[in-house]
């Protein structure tokens, strides 16, 4: 594999502010990557290469942090309809081209903007701009605060008590693109979530992608059918992302990959193809994603033919 600026820190297992190379090693060797911030030498981007010698981890390791899709097609029958989990496959380059648009630097903020609970209160924004809608507690604050790990500064939310976020989030990631955290839908949502999120997903001029969460580890549930046919009537185009892959087994989670891609196939025509695979707290997927994101938002031009449309 060709030099790739994916970095990585560790979350856990560092006892002081400026782990040492060792803590950083031992936290990799169990497989919890997240990202190496700021000017420190321990902080310094690795190339996933080298990366792979110093923590002596497998390769596949690491492809499968990069493209979590690849660690299911091992689990699909020989010949079961010549299936293609992955469509979006940008280039090593690609993809360290889009990580560099979420490393802040003083030209290049990146941050939260502003709240609003209606759309009057959204300020317009001429850059592109994308959403996180999806049920209550699936994961949409978790993975934008992995999305913004490279930007440690930036203060994002979670918990694990539903209906957690109240209004839409704004977050600015330089002039490049905004990015929008909604309050989640079904149990104990916002109760202005309909004027709030529909008139923003009707209205908002510079809205160019949705992405629609779903639990990767529960599988399609009625809200979501709700959701997924919402962003259909509107017109929308929207990503499903399944989220939480790291619970439950790959059986479970291939199942409901194949849910999920049925009800693109059958259901749905302003959908992207290819549903997404994330886990925010083992950092897979997070990397396809920025590249994803970089590229709809007119940030980069993929190198390859990675069917990015
Ligand atoms: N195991 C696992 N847990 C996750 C993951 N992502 C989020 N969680 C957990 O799920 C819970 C909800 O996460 P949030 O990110 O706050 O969910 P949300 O969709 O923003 O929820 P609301 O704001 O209430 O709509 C938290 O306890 C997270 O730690 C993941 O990838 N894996
Ligand atoms: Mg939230």
């Amino acid at each position: 594999m060709t030099e790739l600026a994916v970095q990585f820190t560790a979350h856990l297992n560092c006892t002081s502010r400026c782990p040492s190379e060792m803590n950083v090693m031992r936290a990799c060797s169990v497989l919890r990557p997240v990202v190496l911030l700021g000017p420190a030498p321990w902080r310094r981007a690795h190339s996933l290469a080298s990366f792979h010698q110093a923590s002596q981890l497998p390769k596949k390791k690491f492809q499968h942090l990069l493209f979590p899709q690849s660690a299911l097609e091992a689990h699909l029958v020989r010949g079961a309809g010549g299936m293609n989990l992955q469509l979006f496959q940008p280039s090593d380059e690609d993809i360290a081209r889009a990580e560099k648009l979420f490393i802040p630097s003083p030209k290049h903020k990146i941050d939260y903007s502003f709240s609003a609970v209606r759309m009057e209160h959204a300020l317009p924004i001429s850059q592109p701009e994308v959403c996180f809608i999806g049920r209550s507690n699936v994961g949409k604050s978790s993975l934008i605060r992995a999305l913004f790990s490279l930007a440690p500064d930036v203060e994002v939310r979670v918990s694990k008590t539903p209906g957690h976020t109240k209004k839409m989030n704004f977050f600015t990631v330089g002039k490049a693109f905004t990015l929008v955290d909604m309050p989640g839908y079904g149990y104990k949502a916002p109760r202005d979530f309909v004027d709030m999120v529909e008139s923003y997903l009707q209205t908002r001029r510079n809205l160019v992608r949705t992405f629609l969460l779903v639990d990767g580890s529960v599988g399609v549930q009625e809200a979501d059918r709700v959701a997924i046919e919402m962003c259909d009537e509107f017109g929308l185009p929207f990503v499903v992302v399944l989220t939480k892959i790291d619970k439950g087994s790959k059986g479970v989670l291939l199942t409901h990959l194949l849910q999920v891609q049925e009800v693109i196939e059958k259901r749905t025509t302003c959908c992207y193809p290819q549903p997404f695979l994330v886990s925010s707290t083992q950092f897979s997927g997070i990397h396809l994603l920025r590249c994803f994101i970089a590229h709809v938002t007119g940030n980069i031009l993929l190198t390859s033919d990675a069917k990015g449309s």
